[in-house]
């Protein structure tokens, strides 16, 4: 059984209920395989899992696809009855924000300036603010959040980290399409031949990530990239796995970001940098 609460009141009241480790599983709805390995990684690992669904303001520009973002509750609801989600939270806009517009939010410091937070100003203040009310209305002991949205992992994980929160931030692998499309509720926007030029995503990662030294690296995904001109790149970037720049050998991440027609897709590759022969 499935309970669907949409007021923090009744979450609370189905919540006092809960026995054992409470862990959340945030989402924009729009359920996908990858939510979905997200609640089963979780409900593995925990007693109680709670599913949140809210398309967040707060973390859309102003000229980003908040009104276009889909909206698919009676589905979502199925994908959570299918894996077992005892508590499904789909509040409404005053049930996050029932002093409308917080004027205090949360600072994601430069951590969220690259990237991402270069591409989407105001994204990652939003985007923390609402994990860290859904963390508290949720009374959440651990939290699993995708890889796809790396640099958004490492936020929440620092969050939790330097404001000590009483949370466990867990990360889970990227989960794709048998042809390497990281799954993500915006694909469906895609028209075929999109989807085909979006392949180029996950092949430059691939590539890349097939060689050691860092310049071969980003120089194997950059061909991939130009030679797709269905595809506009807003970064191609090797990191190490914290972000940071990149190590001269051992673990890095390489990240791209690129629109196709217009709806904008991210994706990033866990990789080993080594000196080649
Ligand atoms: N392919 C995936 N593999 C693993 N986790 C994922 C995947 N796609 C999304 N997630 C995770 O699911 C959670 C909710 O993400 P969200 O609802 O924004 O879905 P999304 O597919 O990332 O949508 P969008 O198209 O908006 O990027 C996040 O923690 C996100 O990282
Ligand atoms: C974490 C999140 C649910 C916050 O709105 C969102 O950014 C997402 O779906 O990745
Ligand atoms: N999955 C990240 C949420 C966003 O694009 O706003």
């Amino acid at each position: 059984m499935t309970a669907l609460v949409h007021t923090r009141e009744d979450l609370a009241s189905v919540l006092d209920e809960a026995a054992g480790e409470i862990a959340v599983v945030m989402t924009m709805g729009a359920l996908h395989e990858g939510h979905r390995q997200l609640m089963r990684t979780a409900r593995e690992r925990s007693a109680f899992v709670v599913v949140t669904i809210f398309v967040n303001p707060l973390q859309f520009g102003p000229n980003e696809d908040y009104e276009k973002y889909p909206r698919t509750l009676d589905d979502d609801l199925e994908a959570c009855r299918a894996e077992g989600v005892p508590l499904v939270f789909a509040p409404g806009r005053d049930d996050v924000y029932p002093h409308g517009a917080p004027s205090i939010t949360m600072n994601p410091g430069p951590l969220g300036e690259i990237l991402e937070g270069a591409v989407r100003p105001g994204h990652f203040s939003g985007m923390l603010t609402v994990v860290e009310k859904l963390l508290l209305l949720t009374q959440a002991d651990v939290a699993y959040f995708g890889e796809k949205d790396y640099q958004q992992l490492a936020l929440i994980q620092r969050m939790a980290r330097d404001l000590e929160l009483p949370v466990e931030i867990r990360g889970v692998p990227t989960v794709r399409e048998p042809d390497g499309l990281a799954l993500s509720s915006r694909n469906r926007f895609l028209s075929p031949d999109q989807r085909q030029s979006a392949l180029a995503l996950s092949r430059a990662l691939r590539e890349g990530a097939a060689h050691g030294d860092p310049e071969s690296v980003v120089a194997a995904a950059h061909k991939i990239l130009a030679d797709e001109p269905g595809v506009q790149v807003d970064y191609l970037a090797l990191t190490g796995t914290d972000l940071g720049p990149a190590p001269e050998q051992g673990p890095a991440r390489l990240l791209v970001a690129a629109k196709a027609g217009t709806t904008r897709l991210i994706d990033n590759i866990a990789l080993t940098l080594h000196k080649e022969a």
